[in-house]
C-alpha cells in the first residue's frame, strides 16, 4: 500500500481516520502484566553527593513467572527490591504491582499492600523469624494479624511448612534449626497471608552452596505449586540455574537477560537451554558488554549502520572503518552515529 497516497487521500480529522489511529495504537506497556516498572529513577543525596541507584529502569513481571534479579554490588538491586516492597518511593518513573501504584499510594494504602498482597524474605534470618517462637507460630503469626480464625491458622501453617519440605521443624525455635530451615521457615512466613508475589533479598546469602540450592528449589516448588510469583535478588549468578529467568541490572539498569527452556534433540530427549539477551530499553536503549566494548576499543562515537538483518556496531575513530561503514550505509540506506 503506498502510505503517502493514503496519507494524503484521508481527511486529516475523520472520525474514520482517528479511529484507525486508536486501533493501532500500541497497549499500554505492561498492561497484562503483574509488576510494571517503567523508566524507574531513584536518586539519593548522601552528604551533598548524588547517587543514582536506578537510572531509568524498566521490567516487567508475568503472573505466575519465578525470576532472578542479578548484579555487581551497587547495581541497584536492593533499591528495586526496596521500591517494589513499598518501604521506598522512586524519585520518577512509574511502578505498579498488581493493582497498586506504588508512586501515589497513601501511607495506610501502603500498610494494606503490604499486608495483603506481597510477602518478603531477607538475607538475615533475625529479620524473618521471631527468635522466642517455634516453626508454626512465627507463620500463624501474620495470619492472627490479618484475623484469620485459629483453626485455619493451625492447618494452612502445617500445610505451608510441608510444601517447604520443613514439617519436622514445627515445633523448633530458631535457634535449634538450621541456616537452610530457618530460610525455608522464612519462605513459609512469607507466604502466610497466600500474597500474590514473594520478594527475596538475598537469600541465600548466608548459606553454603549445598543449602541455597535447597532453598532456590523451595522457592521453585513454591511457585510451581502454589503459583505465587516469585521475585529473587542476589548478586549469585549461578541462581539462574534454578529459575526460567534471570535479569541482570548493571549501572541501575536492565541490561541482559537469561532464559532457560526445555528443548527437544531429534532423538526426542529434552534438555535444558539456556540463552542470553541483551535488553532494548523503551527508548531505545541497550548496554554494550564491558568485553565487547574492551575487544574493539569502543569507546565514545561507534558507528551504527543498520543491515540486512543486523544492526552493527563499529568503532568510529579509523578512516578504514568510516569507508566501511559508510558503504554499508549506503546499501542499505542507514548509518548513524549512536549518541
Ligand atoms: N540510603 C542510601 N543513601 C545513599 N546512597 C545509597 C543508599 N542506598 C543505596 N545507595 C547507593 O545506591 C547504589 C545502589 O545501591 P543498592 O544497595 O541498590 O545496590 P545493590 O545492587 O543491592 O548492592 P549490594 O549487592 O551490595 O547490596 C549504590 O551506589 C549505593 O551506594
Amino acid at each position: 500500500m503506498d502510505h503517502r497516497s493514503t496519507v494524503q487521500d484521508a481527511p486529516p480529522t475523520s472520525l474514520a481516520v482517528l479511529e484507525e489511529r486508536a486501533r493501532a495504537r500500541p497497549e499500554a506497556f505492561g498492561r497484562t502484566s503483574l509488576i510494571v516498572c517503567e523508566s524507574l529513577v531513584r536518586i539519593y543525596q548522601s552528604e551533598g553527593i548524588e547517587v543514582q541507584a536506578l537510572q531509568g529502569l524498566d521490567l516487567l513481571v508475568e503472573e505466575g513467572e519465578l525470576v532472578a534479579v542479578v548484579g555487581a554490588s551497587g547495581s541497584g538491586k536492593s533499591t528495586l527490591l526496596s521500591v517494589l516492597s513499598g518501604l521506598d518511593v522512586p524519585t520518577a518513573g512509574n511502578v505498579r504491582v498488581a493493582e497498586w501504584d506504588l508512586m501515589t499510594m497513601t501511607a495506610r494504602e501502603r500498610v494494606e499492600y503490604r499486608r495483603s498482597t506481597v510477602g518478603f524474605v531477607w538475607q538475615q534470618t533475625a529479620r524473618n523469624l521471631v527468635p522466642y517462637l517455634t516453626a508454626k507460630e512465627n507463620v500463624e503469626l501474620p495470619m492472627s494479624l490479618a484475623g484469620r480464625p485459629r483453626q485455619q491458622r493451625r492447618t494452612e501453617a502445617a500445610a505451608l511448612l510441608d510444601v517447604l519440605g520443613v514439617a519436622y521443624c514445627a515445633d523448633r525455635r530458631p535457634g535449634q534449626m538450621s541456616g537452610g530451615e530457618q530460610q525455608r521457615v522464612a519462605i513459609a512466613v512469607g507466604l502466610a497471608n497466600s500474597p500474590r508475589v514473594l520478594f527475596a533479598d538475598e537469600p541465600t546469602g548466608e548459606l553454603d552452596t549445598a543449602t541455597s540450592n535447597d532453598v532456590l528449589e523451595a522457592m521453585r516448588s513454591v511457585n510451581r505449586e502454589l503459583g505465587t510469583t516469585v521475585v529473587v535478588v542476589t548478586h549469585d549468578p549461578s541462581v539462574s540455574d534454578h529459575v526460567q529467568r534471570t535479569v541482570e541490572i548493571r549501572d541501575g539498569r536492565t541490561s541482559s537477560e537469561v532464559l532457560r527452556r526445555t528443548a527437544t534433540r531429534d532423538d526426542g530427549t529434552e534438555h535444558e537451554v539456556a540463552e542470553e539477551f541483551a535488553v532494548l530499553d523503551r527508548a531505545g536503549r541497550i548496554q554494550l558488554p564491558q568485553e565487547y566494548r574492551e575487544t574493539l576499543d569502543l569507546v565514545g562515537r561507534v558507528r551504527l549502520t543498520l543491515e540486512q538483518s543486523h544492526v552493527a556496531v563499529r568503532r568510529g575513530q579509523d578512516a578504514a572503518e568510516t569507508d566501511d561503514a559508510s558503504s554499508d550505509a549506503h546499501r542499505t540506506g542507514h548509518g548513524r552515529r549512536a549518541r
